[in-house]
């Protein structure tokens, strides 16, 4: 019978980012309903939802010692993990026994809740291993109460895997990683899509099953350190096969198979919020890919369970679409949890989250109880197998004849491709048919040995990591921390990575690390490291180029990627600080001292705002991001520079407003510089992750076109080479504004200078006749006022700019105004004029002149060195510069214009000093006032 997909939503407490945000709640729940407020529109109706199951996890409980979120509010989830368990898992458990496949994912942005559900972390135990353990709770249970005449028998088995950028690794087989293009989906006629080669293995206990899945999330640190994947755009699945056997009442030997499927997916963020916005790559991604076609499979299968007819589902789309097909519209018992974050500056991801869950809803799937007699199931395999192999032959394989009658005309690639997959099929098929004739005794006893040692070995590490001084890591994902760990035995340890001549100690591969990288010594128990140069050491966020002794929970960076903290059995038994133990760095306090080693200011205090707080985690985030960009650049051999800046509001011509944490890029050749803000810069820091990835695969053709590139921006991308702000106040007394104003760009830094004057005037642009102006602005109000605005020109631009212009716009425009462009100097003449009136000043008019600026953007586009192929950076430099220098007649222009200036700034200073003799002169003779005769004296020339 067909059922619909069940959906769960779950919010999570505020995260620090939220708290230090002064974030507010916007998502509200009873019973099934969930509300969430529109924080950009408050009185607005809110948004409501209904789902299977809602879960209040923001707040109402308080954290244990050790760690448990333990509930104190009848608000909170009841019973924490257990209830959020009991409604959902124990039903997929339920459903396993009763042979139905099911499966259960996770969907929501970056740091929503996903994974706590789906695996938890420490005492908050997830859906996964709770799962486990009442798995083999009851087979421990029914196995003790078993009726000997029937044969049970339970089996479980294991599979791992993560999907990153389209690409598939076996988690629970390091090899897969060094399959080119990751792993295959293969289309099998009767089960659907699986993964090819994915290793599956039996499992006898929790503490089995528990391993395994310890040693794919060990495996999956390494992968997203060693391969610059940021694990939060990757999906994990843990497949449970549970196999019952046994004899029915007629005597037949049944099985009953179920596939369960765990889903942690990767954080949902839409293309716009991870920062593609106005980027011209912001279709190159592959990495939302497979999100992205969930959601129209998602889709269509709604319209579908709305009744709608001849939609296709497009399932082919992605790798996780094909193989997700069964849990969404087929044989599968499917339950959907929507993780959500609490806090206003979420909403968009949040509603796009609860429409996702809602459009879930309404898919239908049709899971029925795979149980058939063994002998059933083996001779169908047989036939298959029958089949394959006739196939097989048609194609050439196998011990066959050629094939060139069938394969007539097929491209010999594609044949071989074909064969591969039978050969494949056929393969599975054996194995399947072996398992189902071997006794599950045997099929462990496989496995056994080698899990035997590994436990063994994973328990003397244990024991090893309480006397042997070692490095363990630290990750961004916290559930990856603390999962690889390296010992310092006694003498040297070589670091380096596998091209080094001897195979190192320690081998790190990725951005950045050295054939020989790094030595470690550890004698008597002192333990020092030293880099090889130029290899990069930072310990505790400092470079180090000499030998450095390392003490306990010192911090590590090797290369950019490899950070980890240095555990010091003895060194911590000689400062036990009296029973205290001293807090253990954090993967974020690691980063605080790296970016506060670069120049920003991470200190903490009562001195610093929450702007302050949220700028310094934003700085933490984005750094190690823009190091690795960085180390990319370099051995892409791209020579681009990224660097961190601060964007002040009044550098984007703002009056108010937070600093902004943005990301300069720099072409070293021609030296044009772009501002990307942080999404922008984070969305092409993942398309430059496939290029480098392709790049160390080997391929040849990693190095894009140039459209597709990175790294590339092209030169008439409009840049803002700075902002002038000219305070209006002598308007409002009708007195003229003749400025020579430096053009500030974003560092604070000078970029050349722009002359603006401002005239008070006729409709006409006349000049108002001279006695025309007033002792008080408010004389102002309700007259009709005109304004000249003049921009001649402006002098010194930076000698990278090609072509440039001026926008502004007063408080009287309804749209901004440009002036012209020019083009092939730094010292552009725009001689723009322009007339700007108010037929009635009113009291915001007033305002706006009293105590306002007017803020004149300098925008521009840059020289494109093009550059030749085979030019040294040295030439490009040359070529590139020798365009810009000055001709005489601009030179002999410029001199003019300085002189005139001078002149003009001596007048000026003489006419203050003037005035301020008046004053004085006022002052002493205890007069409040002087004439305004005097002063119109002084003013004119
Ligand atoms: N229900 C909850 N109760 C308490 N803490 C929670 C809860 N949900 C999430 N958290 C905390 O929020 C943080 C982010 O959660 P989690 O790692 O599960 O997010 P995620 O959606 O899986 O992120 P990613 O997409 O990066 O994998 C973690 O530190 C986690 O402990």
């Amino acid at each position: 019978m067909a059922e619909n997909v069940k959906v769960a939503v779950r919010v999570r407490p505020y995260n620090d980012r939220e708290k230090n945000r002064n974030a507010k709640c916007i998502v509200k729940m009873s019973r099934n309903s969930t509300e969430l407020l529109d924080p950009n529109n408050i009185g607005s109706e809110p948004k409501r939802f209904a789902f299977d199951y809602s879960y209040w996890s923001h707040d109402g409980f308080k954290v244990n010692n050790d760690g448990y979120c333990e509930p104190v509010d009848k608000n909170y989830v009841d019973q924490n993990q257990e209830k959020v368990f009991a409604d959902l898992g124990q039903v997929v458990l339920d459903n396993a026994w009763l042979g139905y496949n099911c499966c259960l994912f996770a969907y929501g942005q970056t740091g929503s809740g996903k994974s706590y559900s789906v695996f938890g972390y420490g005492q908050n135990k997830g859906i996964v291993p709770v799962a486990c353990e009442r798995l083999f709770d009851k087979v421990t249970e029914k196995r003790a109460n078993a009726d000997k005449s029937k044969e049970e028998e339970y089996q479980v088995f294991v599979s791992m895997l993560e999907m990153y950028n389209e690409q598939i690794r076996d988690l629970l087989n390091p090899n897969s990683f060094k399959v080119k293009g990751g792993l295959k989906v293969r289309l099998h006629a009767s089960k659907g899509f699986y993964v090819e080669s994915l290793k599956t293995f039996p499992v006898k206990s929790y503490s089995d099953i528990n391993s395994r899945i310890n040693e794919g999330t060990r495996n999956r640190t390494i992968a997203s350190t060693n391969m610059n994947a940021t694990s939060s755009r990757a999906h994990t699945i843990v497949s449970i096969t549970f196999v019952q056997k046994g004899k029915n009442d007629a005597g037949q030997n049944m099985t009953k198979t179920s596939v369960i499927n765990l889903v942690d997916l990767a954080g949902s963020e839409r293309v716009e919020s991870t920062g593609a916005t106005g980027d011209r790559l912001k279709e190159g991604a592959a990495i939302n890919l497979s999100l992205t076609s969930l959601g129209n499979v998602i889709k269509s299968l709604a319209d579908v369970g709305a009744g709608k007819k001849g939609v296709l589902i497009p399932y082919r789309d992605s790798k996780l679409t094909m193989l997700l097909k069964n849990a969404l519209g087929g044989n599968s018992k499917t339950i959907m949890i929507a993780a959500i974050s609490p806090a206003d500056i979420n909403y968009d991801e949040t509603l796009s989250t609860l429409r996702y869950a809602n459009r879930a809803k309404s898919i239908k799937t049709k899971a029925i109880i795979n149980e058939s007699p063994t002998e059933k199931l083996i001779r169908e395999l047989k036939e298959e197998n029958a089949r394959l192999m006739k196939e097989l032959e048609g194609k050439g394989g196998a011990e066959g004849v050629p094939g060139e009658i069938t394969m007539q005309g097929v491209p010999e690639e594609e044949v071989e491709e074909m064969k591969k997959e039978l050969e494949e099929r056929l393969r599975q098929n054996e194995e399947e048919m072996n398992a189902m004739k071997k006794s599950w005794e045997q099929r462990l006893k496989e496995v056994q040995t080698a899990q035997e040692e590994e436990l063994e070995k994973e328990r003397r590490k244990r024991e090893d990591m309480k006397v042997t001084p070692h490095f363990w890591n630290l990750n961004e994902d916290p559930a990856l921390t603390g999962m690889i760990i390296h010992f310092l035995n006694p003498g040297v340890t070589k670091i380096g990575s596998n091209k080094a001549s001897t195979v190192p100690d320690i081998t790190l591969t990725g951005l950045n690390i050295q054939p020989d990288h790094g030595v470690v010594s550890n004698r008597n128990n002192v333990v020092s490291i030293k880099p090889c140069l130029p290899a990069k050491i930072l310990v505790n966020g400092k470079a180090i180029t000499e030998k450095l002794e390392l003490h306990h929970n010192d911090r590590v960076l090797f290369g950019s990627k490899h950070l980890y903290v240095f555990h010091h059995p003895q060194d911590l038994a000689k400062h036990p600080d009296k029973g205290k133990q001293e807090a253990a760095p954090t993967y974020n306090s690691a980063q605080e001292e790296i970016v506060a080693n670069s120049g920003f200011d991470m200190k903490k205090g009562p001195d610093k705002s929450q702007d302050d707080l949220l700028l310094q985690q934003e700085l933490v985030e984005l750094m190690p991001h823009v190091n690795e960009a960085n180390a990319m650049s370099d051995e892409l051999g791209k020579k681009i520079r990224f660097e961190i800046v601060l964007i002040s509001p009044q550098s984007q011509g703002l009056s108010h407003g937070r600093t902004e944490v943005s990301v300069v890029m720099k072409n070293l050749v021609n030296e044009n510089e772009f501002v990307w803000d942080r999404n922008k810069f984070l969305n092409r820091k993942y398309l430059m992750e496939e290029m480098y990835q392709n790049f160390v695969n080997g391929d040849k053709d990693w190095d894009v076109d140039q459209n597709k590139d990175p790294f590339w921006e092209p030169p008439d991308t409009q840049v803002l080479i700075g902002v002038v702000h000219i305070f209006l106040q002598s308007l409002s007394y009708l007195i003229e504004i003749e400025e020579f104003l430096g053009i500030v760009d974003y560092r604070g830094g000078q970029q050349g200078l722009l002359k603006v004057d401002i005239f008070p005037c006729l409709p006409n642009g006349d000049p108002l006749p001279e006695e025309d102006f007033v002792d008080d602005p408010k004389e102002l109000l309700n007259r009709a006022v005109n304004f000249k605005i003049c921009i001649p020109h402006a002098r010194g631009l930076p000698s990278r700019i090609k072509k440039s212009f001026c926008q502004y716009q007063t408080y009287l425009d309804k749209k901004s105004r440009k002036t012209k462009a020019v083009e092939g100097t730094r010292n552009p003449d725009y001689n723009y004029e322009t007339v700007v009136s108010s037929k009635m000043v009113t009291e915001p008019l007033l305002n706006y002149l009293e105590s306002q600026t007017l803020v004149i953007y300098v925008w521009g586009t840059q020289n494109d060195a093009t550059v030749k192929e085979g030019d040294s950076v040295a030439q490009r430099r040359a070529a590139y510069l020798s365009n810009q220098n000055w001709g005489e007649e601009e030179r002999n222009k410029l001199t003019i214009e300085l002189n005139t200036e001078r002149k003009r700034v001596a007048r000026l200073e003489k006419k203050l000093k003037s005035i301020q003799h008046v004053v004085s002169v006022a002052l002493k003779a205890g007069r409040s006032t002087v004439s305004v005769k005097d002063v119109q004296d002084l003013l004119k020339d």
